[in-house]
């Protein structure tokens, strides 16, 4: 059996006496997808932060594999308006190999061509393949993506989760990522780690969305609800059936 990535036990940490985290037991191992999920300020970043190396757990243990090679995607880059930094200059500064960057582009399906605009100018859709291309460009065995479909639309969403676990199985690297909607990642993750400070409940999607750990938290309303698929899509994400779309629910006729 192969070793782990990361290894958290015990963990805790306070910001000014404040409690943030503590008691985080967390296993990444190789080729795994784990979400983080939880409500504002449950600390999810900060747990994100203490596996980059940008802060010191205050108790616990945390051990790293002395092979681990991080891809991050932050939450947001801002960048200001005024810098003259195109897309393609943006990914020379992780990678110098100009034909890498351009492959990596069209990996996370972007046109290459869209290296030379700049790179305040691309849509929220694109800006997160763009960051999420920068991620991978180091061929890492994990990547970590902080809220990776945030600015998104709906569609977007779960064609980005969909790119996400194709990454995974090409470059056979485990994902660590947080998201606010189980719902979209149901179908993306292996194992959700509901956290609220401690972690609350954890294990396959289906078992968390029904743990009462996890109602409490979300409410019934967002308790996710999950179907097979044997219909499409339109553009809207409704369903079309007999050439009339409608919306997802409970009444739902279909699988
Ligand atoms: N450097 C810091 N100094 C003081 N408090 C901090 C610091 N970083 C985070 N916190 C606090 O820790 C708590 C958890 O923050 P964190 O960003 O980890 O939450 P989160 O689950 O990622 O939230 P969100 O979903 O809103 O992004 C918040 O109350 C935040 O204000």
């Amino acid at each position: 059996m192969s070793n782990p990535l990361i290894q958290l036990t015990g963990v805790c940490k306070s910001f000014r006496g404040n409690s943030v985290l503590s008691g985080i037991d967390l296993t990444v191992m190789p080729g795994q997808i784990i979400t983080l999920i939880g409500p504002n300020g449950a600390g999810k970043t900060t747990l994100v932060k203490l596996v980059l190396g940008l802060l010191k757990p205050d108790a616990g243990e945390l051990y790293l594999a002395s092979n681990l090679c991080i891809g991050y995607m932050p939450q947001k880059l801002l960048i200001d308006p005024t810098l003259p930094i195109t897309l393609d200059r943006f990914l020379a500064l992780s990678e110098p190999d100009k034909q890498k960057c351009q492959a990596t582009l069209g990996e996370v399906g972007i046109d290459p061509s869209a290296g030379s605009q700049p790179l305040q100018s691309l849509s929220g859709g694109e800006m997160q393949r763009a960051l999420l291309a920068r991620a991978i460009l180091r061929k890492p065995n994990l990547l970590v993506l902080d809220e990776p479909v945030q600015g998104v639309d709906v569609v977007g969403q779960e064609s980005l989760y969909r790119l996400i676990g194709q990454l995974r199985d090409r470059l056979d690297c485990a994902v660590l990522m947080v998201s606010h909607d189980l719902h979209l990642v149901m179908s993306a993750t292996d194992e959700v780690i509901c956290l609220n400070q401690h972690i609350c409940c954890h294990g396959h999607p289906d078992q968390v969305s029904s743990n009462p750990a996890f109602i409490e938290l979300f409410g019934t309303k967002t308790a996710p609800y999950t179907h097979h698929h044997n219909h499409q899509h339109d553009l809207r994400g409704d369903v079309v059936t007999a050439g009339k779309a409608h919306q997802h629910d409970r009444s739902c006729g279909h699988d």
